[in-house]
C-alpha cells in the first residue's frame, strides 16, 4: 500500500515550577516556538558574556497545559488513526525528573491527573463500544527493557484483517552518567540507559541525514524495538519533557536539540491491511513495546474470525489453532467445565453436595434443639407446679425422717435430666457442624473463584492473548516490570495451581473434614 512520508511530531512539555526562569526561557504566543538565551557556554561549561540564543520550532509547546489538553493536542489523532489500521507510538523523552512519567502514567493521587496511557485505553474501549458495526481485538502488553533484557517475540496472522499497534514509551532519563555520580548497580543501570539513549541518537541523527544509507537500528533492543516506530510505518509522536529552571538549562538545550533532530525523522504511516484469500474476516493482532512502555495492538473488522498462529503454540493454542470467532463465554464456560476445568468442577460440585448435607443438618439440629429446649420449659414448669404443691400438703418422710420422692415426682426429675443430655448433646453437634457449614461454603466459594480465575484464563489463552504475552508466560520466572500486566501474574498464578492437583490434595489429611472439604 503505498504511502507518504511524514515527519515524527514533536512536542515540548515544561514541567511547572514557581522559578521559571523567563530571563533565558521564552514561550512564544503560537505555542510553537521556544527561544532559549544563555550566557553559558554549554561546551566549556563556563559563562562567558555573549549572549547565545536559539530558537526551537516545533509542533507545540506545553506550557502550564492540563494533562487532558496534553492527551488532546499530542496522543488522541494518534490513537484514533489506530482504528484506520495506523500503527502510533508516543514516546517521551527527556531529563531525569523532567516529567515523562508524569505525561505517560500521570500521578496517581487524581482521576484528573491520569496521563495519556490511562486515557488512552480509555479512548480505545470506548471508541469498540460504539464502533458497534466492527468487531475489534484488543490486546495490551508491557514490556521494560532492563539493563537491555527483554521479553520478546511477534504474531502474524494470514487472514484478512485490519491491524494497527500503539506503542506508549515511557523512555528512561537522559541525565548524564558524569552529572548523577551513580555507582554500583545504580552505575550499571545509568550506563545501560546511556547505552539505549545513546543509540537511540544515532539512529535519529542517521535518519535526519539523507545521505545516510546504513541506520543502527540493531545496536540495542531500544532502537530495534522502536524501528517502526522511527523509520517505518508509524504515526510518531515525541513529548520531549523540560525542566523550566535555569540551574537545569543544559540538559534542556541538549534535549530541546534532540527533540528539533527528530522532527527530521520521516516516517511513513500506512493503513495495515491484509488479505487473506481463503477467509473473507479479519484477525489478530499484537501490541509491543518498548523501554517501560505499553503496547497496544488493535485488530478490527466488520466481521471477526480470529486465528492464534505462533511458532511455539501454547496447549490451549494447540487445541484451538484454528478456530472461528471467540465462542459465546456461556457456551465455552459448559465446555471447559466438561474438558479441561472437569477436576475442580467435580470438587466444586462435591464440596456443593457436602455443604448441602450439613446444612440440612444444622437444620435438622436447630430444630431438635428447639423441641428439647420447649420440652424443657414444660417439664421444668410441670416439676415446679408438682413441688409448689407438695409444699402446701406437706412433705413426705420415711420411717428413718428422710425426705421421699414420690414417683411422679422422680419420673419428672428423670426426664428433665435426659433432656438436658439430649440438649446439650444438640448443642455440641450444632457448633460443630456450623464451623463445619461456614468451612464448606468457604470451600465452595473458593473452588467457585477457581472455576472462574481458570476458565477466563483458558478463555484469554485460547482465544485472546497474544503469543507474544503467552511466550513471557512460558519461559522463566516473573519479575516486576517484565510481566505483562496483572493478568498476566493472575494466569501465572492460576496456571501453578492447576497444574498440580495431588499436590492440592495433600493437604486433606490436616483437616478432620471429610477428605473432599479440603481439596482447595
Ligand atoms: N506537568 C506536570 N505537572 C505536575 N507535576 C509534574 C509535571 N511533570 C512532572 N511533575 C512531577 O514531577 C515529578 C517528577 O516527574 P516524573 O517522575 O514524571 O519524571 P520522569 O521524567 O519520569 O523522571 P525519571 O526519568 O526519573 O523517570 C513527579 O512528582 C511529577 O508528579
Amino acid at each position: 500500500m503505498s504511502s507518504q512520508a511524514s515527519p515524527v511530531k514533536v512536542y515540548i512539555r515544561i514541567r511547572p515550577t514557581a522559578n521559571f526562569a523567563h530571563e533565558i526561557i521564552e514561550c512564544l504566543p503560537d505555542q510553537q516556538t521556544l527561544k532559549v538565551r544563555s550566557r553559558k557556554d554549554s561546551k566549556k561549561g563556563k559563562r562567558n558574556n555573549q549572549l547565545n540564543s536559539w530558537v526551537f520550532q516545533l509542533n507545540g509547546v506545553l506550557h502550564n497545559v492540563s494533562q487532558e489538553d496534553t492527551y488532546d493536542r499530542v496522543a488522541r489523532s494518534v490513537v484514533l488513526g489506530a482504528f484506520g489500521g495506523y500503527n502510533g507510538t508516543i514516546m517521551c523523552f527527556g531529563q531525569t525528573g523532567a516529567g515523562k512519567t508524569y505525561t505517560m502514567t500521570g500521578a496517581a493521587e487524581t482521576y484528573k491527573q491520569r496521563g495519556i496511557i490511562p486515557r488512552a485505553l480509555q479512548e480505545v474501549f470506548q471508541e469498540v463500544e460504539q464502533r458497534a458495526d466492527h468487531t475489534f481485538s484488543v490486546h495490551l502488553s508491557f514490556l521494560e527493557i532492563y539493563n537491555e533484557t527483554m521479553s520478546r517475540s511477534r504474531t502474524l496472522s494470514d487472514a484478512k484483517y485490519i491491524t494497527s499497534k500503539l506503542n506508549l514509551v515511557d523512555l528512561a532519563g537522559s541525565e548524564r552518567l558524569s552529572k548523577t555520580g551513580s555507582e554500583g548497580q545504580v552505575q550499571t543501570e545509568a550506563m545501560y540507559i546511556n547505552k539505549s539513549l545513546s543509540f537511540l541518537e544515532q539512529v535519529i541523527l542517521a535518519l535526519a541525514d539523507s545521505r545516510r544509507e546504513h541506520v543502527p537500528f540493531r545496536q540495542s533492543k531500544l532502537t530495534h524495538a522502536l524501528k517502526d516506530s522511527l523509520g517505518g510505518n508509524c504515526n510518531t509522536v515525541l513529548v520531549a519533557n523540560i525542566y523550566g529552571e535555569a540551574a537545569q538549562i543544559e540538559e534542556t538545550l541538549s534535549t530541546l536539540r534532540f527533540a528539533t533532530r527528530m522532527k527530521c525523522v520521516q516516517t511513513k504511516p500506512s493503513i495495515n491491511e491484509h488479505v487473506d484469500p481463503v477467509v473473507q474476516g479479519s484477525v489478530c493482532a499484537v501490541g509491543e513495546v518498548e523501554s517501560c512502555g505499553y503496547g497496544l495492538g488493535l485488530a478490527n473488522s466488520s466481521q471477526r474470525h480470529q486465528r492464534g498462529v505462533s511458532p511455539k503454540p501454547s496447549k490451549a493454542r494447540k487445541d484451538k489453532q484454528i478456530s472461528s470467532s471467540p465462542p459465546p463465554k456461556a457456551e465455552a464456560f459448559e465446555d471447559f467445565k466438561a474438558e479441561r476445568g472437569s477436576e475442580i468442577n467435580r470438587i466444586l460440585k462435591e464440596n456443593k453436595a457436602v455443604l448441602s448435607e450439613r446444612t440440612a443438618r444444622l437444620r435438622t439440629l436447630t430444630d431438635v434443639i428447639n423441641a428439647t429446649k420447649r420440652d424443657l420449659d414444660y417439664i421444668t414448669y410441670e416439676l415446679r407446679q408438682f413441688r409448689e404443691q407438695k409444699q402446701s400438703q406437706g412433705q413426705f418422710v420415711s420411717a428413718e425422717g428422710e425426705p421421699v420422692l414420690e414417683e411422679a415426682e422422680l419420673s419428672l426429675v428423670m426426664q428433665l435430666k435426659e433432656l438436658k443430655n439430649r440438649y446439650r448433646q444438640a448443642y455440641e453437634e450444632f457448633r460443630s457442624t456450623k464451623t463445619e457449614v461456614s468451612y464448606c461454603q468457604h470451600l465452595v466459594n473458593q473452588c467457585r473463584t477457581r472455576l472462574l480465575t481458570e476458565f477466563e484464563s483458558w478463555y484469554n489463552e485460547s482465544f485472546l492473548l497474544p503469543d507474544e504475552v503467552l511466550s513471557v508466560l512460558e519461559t522463566g520466572p516473573a519479575r516486576p516490570g517484565h510481566i505483562p500486566v496483572d493478568k498476566a501474574l493472575t494466569l501465572r498464578g492460576s496456571r501453578q495451581v492447576s497444574q498440580s492437583p495431588e499436590s492440592v490434595r495433600g493437604s486433606r489429611s490436616k483437616t478432620k473434614l471429610p477428605p473432599i472439604l479440603s481439596v482447595i
